[in-house]
This record gives structure tokens, C-alpha cells and sequence, in this order.
């Protein structure tokens, strides 16, 4: 049952992602919002999808980012330019992710929530 373990082993680097980073539960429960509010405002299929995506890009990215910092704080414990490096870089990808669903959000709800 490889693929079970597979699939196991990947729902455990989710769950410690959720329970450890506190940025990982914000954007879930940002996500969570606006699923509530696509539902409610009866968003098209294709809305859907875009936020769908959108969602996952930011959780994705923080994901990463969280493997990034356990990778840095493994080789690197001691401070270090390059690992400096490293987790800025991964925190700025999250960032970029973050700003873009930002926007998103203002063109998939805006215009809904004021009519
Ligand atoms: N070993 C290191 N060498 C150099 N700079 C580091 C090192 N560890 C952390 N930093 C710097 O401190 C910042 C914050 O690092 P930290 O590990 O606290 O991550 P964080 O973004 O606060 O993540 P979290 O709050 O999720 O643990 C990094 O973005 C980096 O600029």
C-alpha cells in the first residue's frame, strides 16, 4: 500500500503545516471565508475555479515556505547570509501569492458585495 502511505505521509506535512504555522491558519481561514462567499454570492463555475486555484496557490506557497525553514534550521541553525537568503526568498513567494489573491478577491467580490 505505497500509495496510502504516500498520500498518509503527505496529509502529515499538511496537518504539522496547520498546527505549527500560524500564517497557514490565517490564509485557511481566509480561504474558508471566501468559499462561504462565493457560495453566497453564487459565483460562476469559472470563479470558482480561479479562486479554487487562487487558494491553493497560497497554501501551496506556504507549504513550501515551512519545508524551506525546516531545511535552514537544519544545515544552517546558526545565522548565515545564504540561509538568510533562503527564507526571505521563500517568505517573499508567499508574499507575492498573498498579494495576488488579494487582488482576485477585490475583482471576484467587490463589485458583488456592493450591488
Ligand atoms: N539561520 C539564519 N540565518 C540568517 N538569517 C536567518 C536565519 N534564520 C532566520 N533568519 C532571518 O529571520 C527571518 C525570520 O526567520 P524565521 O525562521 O523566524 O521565519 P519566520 O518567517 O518568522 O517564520 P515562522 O514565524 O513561521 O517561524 C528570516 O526571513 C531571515 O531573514
Amino acid at each position: 500500500m505505497r500509495v496510502l502511505a504516500a498520500f498518509r505521509y503527505a496529509l502529515a506535512g499538511i496537518i504539522y503545516c496547520v498546527r505549527r504555522e500560524r500564517h497557514v491558519k490565517l490564509h485557511l481561514a481566509a480561504a474558508f471565508a471566501a468559499i462561504g462567499l462565493a457560495w453566497w454570492l453564487e459565483l460562476s463555475s469559472i470563479e470558482v475555479v480561479v479562486l479554487l486555484m487562487t487558494i491553493a496557490g497560497v497554501i501551496t506557497a506556504e507549504i513550501f515556505n515551512t519545508a524551506l525553514e525546516a531545511i535552514v534550521d537544519k544545515v544552517s541553525p546558526e545565522y548565515h547570509p545564504l540561509a538568510k537568503v533562503a527564507k526571505d526568498a521563500a517568505a517573499g513567494a508567499v508574499l507575492v501569492q498573498a498579494v495576488a489573491a488579494l487582488g482576485v478577491g477585490y475583482v471576484l467580490f467587490w463589485d458583488k458585495l456592493l450591488k
